[in-house]
């Protein structure tokens, strides 16, 4: 009996353990962009295209992260906020946690293959390898620009949603991939500016590293400027309309606020204050120019 319960204690462990690798709150993040470039098409998609290419995009994200952390065990360790993480702490061996990553990854590109098409398919493993293995073995370690130029991977879910429904590219989709890859430093250089040291010590040259906090901070709220024009860009082309003109430039009026606020009455948390509220932004304007969207066609 009390064996029997600790085997059961050990899986419930074990699957959290696994389920952590896969970076499940981020995934979720990019599976709302991509599923709102599913709905911002011209064509309605069949439910069964919509669950196919979210569990294929799905699958194929979770499996990068899960191969980021085998890859990037050795700093997370030296990390406190990654310190805890299941292969850092050798709760997951490198192996089954590879293994466990490319069947998640296996899955997803044949369920795109199978059921969504070859274009998806292929971008999604491009997507796949460019946060893998360019971003994590490569640009992490080698430039301060690695999450810019890395971004690139993470802003492409809505354009992999917009060609699961119509197998072409199309401007509006990449309007939506620049909007998160404007976002992304931002998002990330305000968590950096948080724990510099922790990046100093795992010798990682982030920008708040190799350029300094002030400077840091200048570059995110030039990029939430940025930002904020690149996200006028949609209602300019007449892709969307008022409610996300509206809309947006709220979100990016307070985001402009957050930043203004970390460079010029930073108080201790302002960072983390910041990187929280850039989560809740992206969120938020995905919600709202598909609102705007289905407004427009009501
Ligand atoms: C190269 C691009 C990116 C970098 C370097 C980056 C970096 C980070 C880091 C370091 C964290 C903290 C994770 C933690 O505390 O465990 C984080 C959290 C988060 N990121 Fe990003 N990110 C990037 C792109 C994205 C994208 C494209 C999305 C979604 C569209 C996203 C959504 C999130 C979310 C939702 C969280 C909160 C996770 C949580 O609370 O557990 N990020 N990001
Ligand atoms: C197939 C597809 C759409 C792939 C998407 C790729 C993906 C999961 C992007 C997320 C980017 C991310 C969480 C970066 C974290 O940086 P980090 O790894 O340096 O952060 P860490 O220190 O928290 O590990």
């Amino acid at each position: 009996m009390a064996r029997s319960a600790l085997l059961s204690r050990s899986w419930t462990l074990n699957w959290r353990d696994y389920f952590a690798l896969t970076k499940p709150k981020v995934v979720a993040l990019i599976l709302l962009t991509a599923v709102v470039g599913m709905f911002l098409t011209d064509t309605l998609p069949t439910p069964w295209r919509v669950l196919a290419a979210t569990l294929g995009i799905g699958l194929m994200a979770g499996g990068a992260a899960a191969i980021n952390h085998v890859l990037d065990r050795r700093i997370d360790i030296k990390m406190a906020r990654t310190y805890h993480r299941p292969v850092a702490q050798g709760r997951v061996q490198g192996g089954p946690a590879l293994a466990f990553a490319f069947t998640l990854s296996g899955a997803g590109l044949a369920i795109l293959l199978l059921w969504v098409n070859a274009l998806t398919a292929w971008l999604t493993l491009a997507s796949l390898l460019g946060y893998a293995v360019v971003y994590t073995v490569w640009l992490k370690r080698a430039t301060p620009q690695n999450i810019v130029i890395g971004g690139l991977a993470g802003a492409m879910p809505p354009l992999l949603g917009w060609t699961a429904v119509t197998g072409e590219f199309h401007g509006h989709a990449l309007l939506l991939v620049m909007i998160i890859f404007a976002w992304t430093p931002p998002h990330f250089w305000a968590l950096a500016i948080h724990r510099r040291d922790d990046y100093a010590k795992a010798e990682i040259p982030m920008l708040p590293v190799t350029h300094g906090i002030e400077f840091s901070k200048t570059c995110v709220l030039l990029y939430t400027l940025l930002l904020t024009l690149v996200c006028l860009l949609p209602w300019v082309v007449g892709m969307s309309g008022i409610l996300y003109l509206v809309g947006a430039s709220l979100l990016n009026l307070r985001f402009i606020q957050w930043a203004w606020r970390l460079k010029f009455r930073p108080e201790p948390q302002t960072a983390l204050q910041c990187f929280r509220f850039s989560i809740s932004h992206l969120m938020w304007l995905f919600v709202l120019i598909l609102a705007d969207h289905w407004i427009d066609y009501g």
